[in-house]
C-alpha cells in the first residue's frame, strides 16, 4: 500500500494535458481557457457618459443646449464654454465637454440650462478604456464563468480556445448489477456508482460515457474493455479487491496494463489501482459505493483538472472546527463523511463504505491523517467540500 500523496503523484504522471479546440463563445461556459485571449478593442471605446443629463462646456453655471448625444449616435460638433449637449447614459461625451450634470440637478428652460448644484470636473464621465484596453489579456488556464463570458464578449471575442474535454469510459463490473429501472433478481442490486461518477465527471468538464456492465468473467470484461474506443481515461468500478471474482487487475494486466500502483493506505478506497492501458490512462475504483465516490473526489477530480491543464493539485481542503469530538484514527488516511453547520463540522456516526444514504446527507469529507489521535470539539480538521468543483 502506498500513501495517498504518492498515489496522486503517480496519477499526475499518467495524466497528460490534452490538446485544445476553438469553440463559439456561447458554448464556452465552464470550459477551461487553453490560451490567453487578448481584447480586440478599448472599453469603453470613447469617453462615455455614466448618466442621463447634460455634457457641459466650461466651469460656469448657465449653458445653452446645442445638440444631443445618444448611445450609438454621437454629437459631432465641439462644445464651447457656456454650451451644453443633452446626453444619455452610454453616449459619447462630445469634444470640449469635461463634465456631465445629472438632469435631476439642472433647471431647463427652453434651450437654457442652469445648474442647481455644482458639478466637479470629469464628473459622470467614464474615460476611454477605463474598463480595459485593446491588448489586455484574460489569462489561461482558467475555468470560464458566466462573468468571464460577458467580459470576453465585450472584448469582441466570438470564438474561444479551450482545452478538449477528457473522454472518460465508465465500466461497472459485477454479476450482481442491474441498471436503474430494470427488474433485479433477488440476489441483485442496482448499479449506482457509475451514475454518481458520470455526474461528477460531467460537472468537472469531462465527457463521460457509460459502457455496458461487465460480468465477472474475463471474457465479458475483455469484451467491454474492447469498447473503450478513443477514451483518454478508462474507469472501472468494482472487482478491484482480492476476492475470487475480483478480476479487473488480472484481465487488465493480460490486456497490457502497465500498472503504476494497486492499493492505497486510505479508508475507504484501499483497493484503488491505476496504470496505462494502451493509449489511455486507467483507474480501477473499488466497488463499494462510498469508496468509488470518495476516490472520485480525491483522485479522479484532480486527474481531470490536470488533463484540462488546470495543474496537478490535490482536492482543495479547508480547515474547519469540529462540532463534536471524534475518536482516534487507525493506520490509513480516513475520509470521514460529515456535515458542516454553524458550530463546525459534525462527523456522522455511521461510516461504512456501503452507505449511500449517509454519503447523500454529507457535504464534507473530513480528512484524518494516519494515526491521528482522538480530537475534541473545537479542534481544527481538514475538510474536502463535496459540492465544490
Ligand atoms: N478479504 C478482503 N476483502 C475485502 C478487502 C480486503 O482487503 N480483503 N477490501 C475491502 C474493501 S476496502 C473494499 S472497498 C471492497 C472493494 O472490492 P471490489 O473493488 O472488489 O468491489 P466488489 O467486490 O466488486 O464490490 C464491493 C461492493 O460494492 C458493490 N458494487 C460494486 N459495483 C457497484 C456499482 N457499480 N454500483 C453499486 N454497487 C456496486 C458490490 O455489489 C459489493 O457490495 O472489498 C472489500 N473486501
Ligand atoms: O475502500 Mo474500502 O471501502 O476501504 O471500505
Amino acid at each position: 500500500m502506498i500513501p495517498v500523496s504518492e498515489a496522486l503523484d503517480k496519477l499526475f504522471a499518467l495524466a497528460q494535458p490534452l490538446g485544445s479546440e476553438e469553440i463559439p463563445l456561447l458554448e464556452a461556459n465552464g470550459r477551461v481557457l487553453a490560451r490567453d485571449v487578448v481584447a480586440r478593442r478599448d472599453q469603453p471605446p470613447f469617453s462615455a457618459s455614466a448618466m442621463d443629463g447634460y455634457a457641459l462646456g466650461g466651469d460656469v453655471d448657465s449653458f445653452r443646449v446645442i445638440g444631443e448625444s445618444a448611445a450609438g449616435q454621437r454629437f459631432d460638433g465641439t462644445v464651447a464654454q457656456g454650451e451644453a449637449v443633452r446626453i444619455f447614459t452610454g453616449a459619447p461625451v462630445p469634444e470640449g465637454a469635461d463634465r456631465v450634470a445629472l438632469q435631476e440637478n439642472v433647471i431647463r428652460d427652453g434651450e437654457a440650462v442652469t445648474l442647481s448644484e455644482p458639478v466637479a470636473p470629469n464628473a459622470n464621465i467614464r474615460a476611454l478604456g477605463n474598463d480595459f484596453r485593446a491588448g489586455d489579456r484574460v489569462e489561461a488556464p482558467r475555468r470560464l464563468s458566466p462573468e468571464d463570458l460577458a467580459l470576453l464578449a465585450s472584448m469582441n471575442i466570438d470564438r474561444v480556445p479551450v482545452a478538449r474535454r477528457p473522454r472518460v469510459a465508465l465500466i461497472a463490473t459485477g454479476d450482481e448489477l442491474r441498471m436503474p429501472g430494470e427488474d433485479p433478481g433477488p440476489d441483485q442490486i442496482i448499479a449506482s456508482n457509475t451514475f454518481g461518477l458520470h455526474a461528477l465527471l460531467a460537472d468537472l468538464g469531462a465527457e463521460p460515457r457509460l459502457l455496458p456492465i461487465a460480468r465477472d468473467t474475463p471474457e465479458s470484461l475483455r469484451c467491454v474493455l474492447g469498447l473503450v474506443d478513443d477514451a483518454d481515461l478508462v474507469i472501472t468500478v468494482g472487482g478491484a479487491s482480492v476476492g475470487d471474482h475480483d478480476i479487473v487487475a488480472r484481465v487488465a494486466g493480460e490486456m497490457g496494463l502497465e500498472r503504476a500502483f494497486h492499493r492505497v493506505a486510505m479508508r475507504p478506497g484501499k483497493p484503488l489501482m491505476s496504470g496505462r492501458l494502451g493509449p489511455a490512462m486507467m483507474i480501477g475504483l473499488p466497488g463499494n459505493p462510498v469508496s468509488a465516490m470518495v476516490c472520485g473526489h480525491v483522485f479522479v477530480a484532480p486527474v481531470i483538472r490536470a488533463m484540462l491543464g488546470l495543474g496537478a493539485a490535490p482536492a482543495p481542503r479547508e480547515a474547519l472546527r469540529l462540532a463534536a469530538p471524534v475518536g482516534a484514527n487507525g493506520p490509513r488516511e480516513h475520509y470521514m463523511r460529515g456535515r458542516i453547520g454553524s458550530e463546525g463540522v459534525t462527523i456522522f456516526d455511521r461510516q461504512d463504505s456501503s452507505l449511500l444514504s449517509v454519503l447523500g446527507a454529507a457535504d464534507a469529507l473530513v480528512v484524518r491523517p494516519p494515526g491521528d489521535p482522538a480530537r475534541e470539539a473545537g479542534e481544527s480538521v481538514n475538510v474536502i467540500h463535496l459540492t465544490q468543483r
